[in-house]
């Protein structure tokens, strides 16, 4: 659906031919509620507004336009010269409002409009429409105004249409409003589509209470046949119950003893499910700087949906911000094995590790809290606002201390001894669990939650489980991080979308495939992200880092290197400070020349068969 929207954007702005809008409606036009086009809102990475007034936006928009865009609530092309007919929105079901005044539209008003359920304002004044107007009726509409056109009378006598005052239907053609006594419009005298409808309506009532008034009867005589038969039975189950109990009084008291062993264990069952209704914030460190009071009072903004759940940031007065997972999907686990996977992930301590600071369980409930990371994920850091002025370049040392650290904190849950009881140690590494705090210390998180979660629902939206070992044997290790590393490095790399840790409804790119080709069709230099590709002393590192992603990215788990190994070689590449200008200027772009001159070795990739030329 994402790529849909973005081709019905990309249709619009090839229609309106506008500088400015077609240098700034390119990359991804939504994530979750961010939106990063001019003029477009999004939730949940949809499109829910299109607000472009008064940009002096021409040409005709075909009616199919909007078609996709089912979740758009409010459009508005306000003041521009927009001409033709007015577009289809029978598939809009969300509109609230609709702003189409001040253009050059023409032909009639759509009777699709008539099916929008929750349309609150329609502003269609100042165009050249013509033709009659469609019955409105809906309760939900607030503001009207098809003045300034050259619509014809009489008005539709209907509840919603009479609400407006004339001012709404003014200068238009015949039959509408008196131009010389702008208080008197003409309404056609009885609204037969709306009368027969009514009567339609009445009658369906009408039939529908019969129908319930009999059934009801008959579940009354019903009800009473039963229950006098289930006395009955009441009745008789009572004397043959004490007749057993006399005939085991006689016996032995192995009922007795049973029957008390029964209500042990029951009452056992009722006691330890009632602790876990209770629930307890359970703290994994000792200054946490709050309790769970604090946190019931927190005010909360939701982060996002992510696989393990809802994830929100709760505020509390006085003490520090956090970030609370509402755990859902879990494998059923009594109270005991989920405090013992919990305490395996908080026993991981790493400095590029985002601590667990608590956890909640009780029957219906399971959070975890963490501390706020306050400069957000790198998926966002790469990916938002490209072609927009608030972007902020994301450069080479930057994202060479992002590799760094995250292969850090790898490398320490690989070599943990607590690692043998989690069979995959990370299992979820992808860049929107890649965070920065206030100082872009790098964070990674969401590490051991596989354990938690159902292998199911784990196969189908996991990382690990998208690497080629589990496609071929339905298994996965500790190298699926590292080649889920690899592909990591190499959207961090290429700045492109990586189809393994892409956002539900974003298609991404196999980079680990992608690459493959680009480097056996030597286009090397069209690899690297523009924004580093420009820091032309950087070219040796990335070239490394490049080849290091490579080899994390091999088909043959068993080829793959391990994170130490990892961790020594990004070690050994140099971060550029230098951002002067001159090298960071656009014309100065890398080459696959320019690679030649500054790099010194040769990388051989795929068993050496293909070589990266430097
Ligand atoms: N401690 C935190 N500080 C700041 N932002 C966070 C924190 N934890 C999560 N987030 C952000 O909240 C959003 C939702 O996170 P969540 O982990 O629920 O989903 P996800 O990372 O998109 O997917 P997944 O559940 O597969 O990891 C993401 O944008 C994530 O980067």
């Amino acid at each position: 659906q994402y790529e849909l929207e973005r081709s019905a954007l990309y249709a619009l702005k090839h229609k309106f031919n506008d500088p400015f809008l077609n240098d700034n409606w390119t990359g991804l036009q939504c994530y979750e509620n961010m939106a990063f086009w001019y003029g477009i809102q999004c939730i949940n990475g949809r499109v829910t507004a299109i607000l472009l007034e008064g940009r002096g936006l021409s040409g005709t928009v075909s009616a199919d336009a909007f078609v996709v865009l089912s979740e758009l609530v409010t459009l508005s092309f306000k003041n521009n010269s927009l001409s033709g007919n007015i577009m289809d929105f029978s598939s809009n079901l969300k509109l609230k409002d609709i702003v189409l005044s001040k253009n050059m539209f023409d032909g009639p008003i759509p009777r699709s409009l008539l099916s929008l359920n929750f349309l609150e304002s329609l502003q269609l004044q100042e165009n050249h429409l013509t033709g009659t107007i469609p019955e409105f009726n809906q309760s939900s509409l607030t503001a009207f105004n098809v003045s300034n056109n050259n619509i014809s009378g009489p008005i539709p006598g209907t509840h919603t249409l009479k609400s407006f005052s004339a001012a709404s239907f003014s200068n238009n053609g015949p039959n509408m409003c008196d131009s010389s006594n702008s208080g008197t419009c003409y309404y056609s005298e009885n609204d037969t589509a709306g009368d027969s409808r009514k009567k339609y309506v009445l009658t369906i009532f009408l039939v529908f209470d019969i129908i319930g008034l009999v059934t009801v009867i008959l579940l009354l005589i019903l009800y009473c046949k039963k229950s006098r038969q289930l006395k009955k039975l009441i009745e008789r189950y009572r004397l043959e119950e004490k007749d057993d109990d006399l005939e085991l009084e006689e016996g032995s008291n192995s009922y007795k003893e049973s029957k008390y062993e029964s209500n042990i264990h029951a009452e056992e069952k009722r006691l330890s499910n009632a602790n876990e209704e209770k629930g307890n914030l359970i703290f994994m460190e000792d200054e946490a700087g709050f309790d769970l009071n604090d946190l019931l009072r927190a005010s909360a903004e939701g982060l996002g949906k992510g696989l393990f759940g809802n994830t929100f940031k709760a505020k509390m007065e006085g003490r520090p911000t956090v970030v609370v997972k509402r755990l859902r999907d879990l494998k059923p686990l009594s109270n005991e094995e989920f405090t013992k996977l919990i305490q395996i992930i908080a026993d991981q301590k790493h400095p590029n590790l985002l601590p667990l600071l608590a956890y909640y369980y009780s029957k219906d409930e399971k959070l975890f809290v963490y501390r706020y990371a306050k400069n957000g994920n790198i998926f966002n850091r790469l990916h938002g606002g490209r072609g927009t002025r608030d972007r902020i370049p994301f450069r080479w040392s930057s994202r060479l201390s992002v590799a760094r650290g995250v292969a850090g904190a790898l490398e320490y849950l690989h070599l943990n001894p607590n690692a043998s009881h989690c069979p995959v140690p990370h299992g979820n590494l992808k860049l929107s669990n890649i965070l920065l705090d206030e100082n872009d210390k790098v964070l990674v998180s969401d590490y051991g939650l596989t354990s938690l979660i159902a292998l199911p629902i784990a196969a189908q939206r996991i990382v690990s489980f998208k690497s080629p070992e589990y496609q071929n044997s339905k298994r996965v290790s500790r190298k699926s991080d590292v080649w889920s590393y690899g592909c990591l490095l190499l959207e961090l790399l290429t700045g492109r979308l990586s189809a393994h840790s892409a956002p539900p409804g974003i298609n991404g790119v196999d980079l680990c495939s992608w690459v493959h080709r680009a480097v056996r069709e030597e286009w090397t230099a069209e690899i690297f992200d523009m924004e580093i590709s420009v820091q032309r002393s950087a070219a040796p590192g990335m070239l490394k880092l490049l080849q290091i992603a490579i080899r994390c990215c091999d088909k043959v788990p068993e080829k793959r290197p391990e994170m130490t190994e990892i961790v020594r070689e990004i070690d050994n590449i140099k971060a550029v400070e230098s951002d002067d200008e001159e090298e960071l200027s656009a014309d100065q772009s890398l080459t696959d020349e320019s690679y030649s001159t500054n790099a010194s070795s040769v990388m051989v990739v795929g068993g050496g068969r293909s070589r990266l030329k430097q």
